[in-house]
């Protein structure tokens, strides 16, 4: 039986220790870290999701701001919003929720973020770092960060010798998780849906990471025995067994099968969702130590 990987107990440590920064930061500079979050439109899971970004904050001791735009916001208005923040020295951290409605550009409104704001790590300018191996000085995306946080805490800070199967290869979590696994000399595979035989190809994985976003797609027989297993996905999906017009949330993974070949496994939820917010919140503590020219914990 896999031991199960509490995403949820590691964050709130997390979390604990950005407070502790925080108010570290504040006694000796007066500095105190601003996170300024963006959503456009009324997306019921978004609203959710900023929700909780925005409590994490507060309970963090940062200044919080929200943003709430119309869904037929113009692009030009989301930009002019993007260059105030750059200017506002109260905020050190930006994020613009995804996905944006398809008359905005998302890609240009990203790039215009300030890269030193870029808590998402989504910018071309941190994205380069990271895969240059500039990890000391480039915010990298949440997800990833977290997921690779859980995965040395199963398998210890070097992977050498160690066989890594990414499934997903988008530029938010799959690429940016490659990247991270190489840097820790994993053997690394970034699998996608033109992948041939994936089932064969996930047997062969130590770490394997699913971000696919189809719900439980990695069947328990594709698990190689051992296994550290990351299950990236966020799937909701009806639930009639809990009463009429309910749901529930499961991952990339059949949970189940997979606990009965995995050495270890994420579950969802509890698993990467709570480490994803965690690191959103380390990263802003970052760019508010940057700033003010003080170390960064590193986590
Ligand atoms: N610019 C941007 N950055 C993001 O980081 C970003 C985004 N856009 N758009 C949406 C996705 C989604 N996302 C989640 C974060 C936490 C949970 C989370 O904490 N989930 C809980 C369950 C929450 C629930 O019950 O719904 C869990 O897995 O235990 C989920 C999803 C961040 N995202």
């Amino acid at each position: 039986m896999a031991e199960r990987i509490e995403g949820r107990k590691v964050a709130d440590e997390i979390v604990a220790a950005v407070k502790g920064g925080a108010e570290g930061l504040r006694g000796r500079t007066g500095v105190v870290p601003g996170i300024a979050v963006v959503i456009v439109g009324t997306d019921p899971a978004s609203q959710v999701y900023v929700a909780s970004k925005s409590r994490k904050a507060k309970e963090c001791g940062f200044h919080s701001l929200q943003h709430e735009l119309a869904e037929e916001t113009d692009e030009a208005t989301l930009l002019a919003l993007i260059a105030d923040l750059n200017a506002d020295p109260a905020i050190h951290g930006i994020l613009v929720q995804l996905p944006l409605p398809a008359h905005i550009d998302a890609g240009r409104v990203i790039q215009s973020i300030d890269p030193d704001k870029d808590v998402d790590g989504f910018h071309f300018i941190n994205v380069g770092k990271l895969s240059t191996g500039e990890t000391d000085s480039a915010f990298v995306p949440c997800t990833p960060a977290g997921s690779m946080i859980l995965t040395e805490r199963a398998r210890g800070r070097d992977l050498s010798g160690l066989t890594a199967v990414v499934i997903g290869r988008s530029n938010i979590v799959g690429k940016p998780m490659a990247n991270l696994l190489l840097a820790a000399n994993a053997t690394v595979t970034i699998a996608h849906s033109r992948t041939r035989d994936l089932a064969a190809l996930c047997r062969t994985a130590d770490i394997l990471v699913a971000a696919v976003g189809r719900p439980r797609m990695v069947k328990g027989d594709w698990i190689k025995p051992g296994a550290t297993v990351i299950d990236v996905g966020i799937n909701r999906i009806p639930a009639p067994e809990k009463g009429d017009g309910k749901s529930r949330l499961v991952g990339d993974v059949d949970f189940e099968a997979a606990c009965e070949n995995a050495g270890a496994i994420t579950p969802v939820p509890g698993g990467i969702g709570p480490m994803t917010i965690a690191m959103l919140m380390a990263n802003t503590l970052a760019a508010a130590c940057r700033r003010a020219g003080v170390a960064a914990p590193s986590f």
